[in-house]
C-alpha cells in the first residue's frame, strides 16, 4: 500500500487571498492535499475557514492566489464547474431544498451528473435514468441512515439528520474530493461518536479525499490525517493532529481568543 506521504496531491493551493474591503478573510494561504486524506481545517471564529471553502468551490473568487486539482486550475470557475471536477461540498448554513422530501433531495443532486439532452429523450433513455437515479438515491439514503424516512420533508428532519441528509446529497454528484462545513454541528454526543466511523467509511467506500472544518476538537484529532491551522486568515500550523495541538502558535491562537 502506498504511504500516505506518497499519494498523488489532487489539492494545490498557492497564495489563496480574499480581502472584503480592507479586511483581508484570507491571507496567502498555501498548502497541498494528497489523494485520500482526511483534511482537517481548524481556527478560532472567524479565522477565515469558511471563506477558504468558499475560495475553493467557486463561491466566492479569490483576490489573488490559485487552487488547481490534478493539474487543472479551480479558481475562476463557477460552482457547477467545480463540481464538476469532482469537488462537492456541504455548508454550514445546511441548504436543503425544505420542502422536499428527502429521497427528492438526493435524487435532484443526481440528475446533476445525468446526461440530461435530446439524445435521451429521443431514445427513450430519460425514464432509464430517472430509475437509476431514484435507485442511487435510496442507496445514499441507506447509507447515511435515512431510508426510512425518504418520504419525509427534509424540513421536518433534525439538525443532525439534516446534515446527513447534505452528505447524501454532496456524494450524491460523486465527487473525488469532498469538503464538509462543520458536519458535527447540531449532532447529539451520540451522533458526533459515529461520525468520525461514519466519515472513514465513506472516504474508504467512495474513495475519497475528504476535507472538513469542524470546531468539534475531539472529532479532528481523531479523525483528521492532517490538520491546518487558520487565525486571523493565515495558515499558521500545518501537521498530523498531535503536533498541531502541542503546537504555541496554536495554543496561543485559541487562548489569546478566550
Ligand atoms: N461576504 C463577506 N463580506 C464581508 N466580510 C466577510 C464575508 N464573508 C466573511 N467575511 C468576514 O471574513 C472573516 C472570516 O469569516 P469566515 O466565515 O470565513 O470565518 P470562519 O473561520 O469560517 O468562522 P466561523 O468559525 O465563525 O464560522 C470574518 O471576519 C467575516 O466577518
Amino acid at each position: 500500500m502506498t504511504a500516505p506521504g506518497e499519494r498523488p496531491v489532487v489539492l494545490e493551493a498557492r497564495h489563496m487571498t480574499r480581502r472584503f474591503g480592507g479586511l483581508v478573510a484570507v491571507n496567502d494561504v498555501s498548502f497541498d492535499v494528497r489523494e485520500g486524506e482526511i483534511f482537517g481545517l481548524i481556527g478560532p471564529n472567524g479565522a477565515g475557514k469558511t471563506t477558504l471553502f468558499n475560495l475553493m468551490t467557486g463561491l466566492t473568487p479569490p483576490s489573488s492566489g490559485t487552487l488547481t486539482s490534478r493539474g487543472q486550475t479551480v479558481t475562476g470557475l463557477p460552482p457547477h464547474r467545480v463540481a464538476g471536477l469532482g469537488i462537492s461540498r456541504t455548508f454550514q448554513n445546511i441548504r436543503l431544498f425544505r420542502g422536499l422530501s428527502a429521497l427528492d433531495n438526493v435524487k435532484v443532486a443526481t440528475h446533476r451528473q445525468t446526461r440530461a439532452g435530446l439524445w435521451q429523450g429521443v431514445f427513450g433513455t430519460a425514464q432509464a435514468e430517472e430509475r437509476q437515479a431514484e435507485r442511487r438515491a435510496w442507496e445514499l439514503l441507506d447509507l447515511v441512515g435515512l431510508s426510512d424516512r425518504a418520504g419525509e420533508l427534509a424540513a421536518n428532519f433534525s439538525y443532525g439528520d439534516q446534515r446527513k441528509l447534505e452528505i447524501a446529497r454532496a456524494l450524491a454528484t460523486e465527487p473525488r474530493i469532498l469538503l464538509l462545513d462543520e458536519p458535527a454541528a447540531g449532532m447529539n454526543t451520540s451522533e458526533k461518536g459515529q461520525l468520525t466511523a461514519f466519515i472513514r467509511e465513506v472516504r474508504d467506500r467512495f474513495d475519497l479525499t475528504v476535507l472538513l472544518i469542524e470546531h468539534h476538537v475531539p472529532l479532528v484529532m481523531g479523525l483528521c490525517d492532517r490538520v491546518a491551522v487558520l487565525n486571523f486568515g493565515q495558515l499558521i500550523a500545518i501537521g498530523d493532529p498531535a503536533s498541531v495541538q502541542r503546537d504555541p502558535k496554536v495554543i496561543e491562537a485559541y487562548l489569546g481568543g478566550e
